[in-house]
């Protein structure tokens, strides 16, 4: 953070104990804590609690919040997001029909967005609806440069190995909340345009860190 500003200064959060792992890993961590019998849904709502904190640190009360939820458990973090913020004025969009939904970014007039759009599931470039929503988020940062964009484990449309946007789009986000450890493609250098600050939320309820 920069003195008297509530923004972010864009450089990597290095506060991170668990080194960065693949999504491969990611996953392999997350089957065996299931295996273990923890529950996904507790783990979902700490995932979302954490971008929450984080989206309450980088607004003020009275701030407008749009939280964009995709159909997965991406998705399902950002709902409880959602949920948690408090004192902001928190619109939330549950992404059915992603064309549809793109007016609700260009009609939003506030400070803050969070990406829920896609996470580690994505596995193909965004098209359609998807790009048009992802094209539309980063035009409103490129018209409001202190709009924050908070994405929910990866910017939607960034490979967590490679640092690639898939397809050159994803959300050009100011801060990453990334769940459990930091992804390795994310400090690369391609991934710089869209991750922003990175922070890790590794305390999200999984078993624990399993890597060296
Ligand atoms: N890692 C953890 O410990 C935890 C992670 N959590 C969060 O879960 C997401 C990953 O969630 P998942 O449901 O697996 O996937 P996504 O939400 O990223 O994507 C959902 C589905 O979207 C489809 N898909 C993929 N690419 C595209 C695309 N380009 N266009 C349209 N649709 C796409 C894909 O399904 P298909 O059947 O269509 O292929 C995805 O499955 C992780 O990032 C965290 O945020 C949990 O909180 C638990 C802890
Ligand atoms: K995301």
């Amino acid at each position: 953070m920069e003195g008297g500003s509530n923004r972010y200064d864009g450089k990597l959060d290095f506060t991170y104990k668990n080194n960065p792992i693949s999504i491969a890993q990611m996953k392999e961590w997350e089957d065996a804590t299931w295996a273990a019998g923890i529950e996904e849904e507790p783990v979902m709502r700490r995932a979302g609690k954490a971008v929450a904190e984080v989206a309450e640190k980088v607004t003020k009360e009275g701030d407008s919040i749009l939280v964009l939820a995709g159909k997965g458990k991406n998705g399902g973090d950002a709902i409880y997001a959602a949920e948690y913020i408090k004192e902001r004025n928190v619109t939330l969009v549950k992404i059915t029909d992603a064309q549809a939904s793109i007016k609700d970014i260009d009609e939003f007039g506030g400070e803050c967005i969070i990406d829920g759009l896609f996470g580690i599931g994505l596995n193909r470039p965004m098209e359609g609806g998807w790009k048009g929503l992802t094209e539309a988020i980063n035009k409103k940062t490129y018209l409001n440069p202190n709009l924050e964009v908070v994405a929910v484990d990866t910017p939607s449309g960034l490979d967590g190995d490679s640092g690639e946007a898939l397809g050159g789009l994803a959300v050009k986000a100011t801060i990453t909340v990334t769940f459990g450890a930091i992804k390795k493609g994310m400090l690369s250098e391609s991934a710089k345009p869209w991750v922003g600050s990175i922070i890790a939320a590794e305390e999200v309820g999984l078993l624990p860190y399993p890597f060296k």
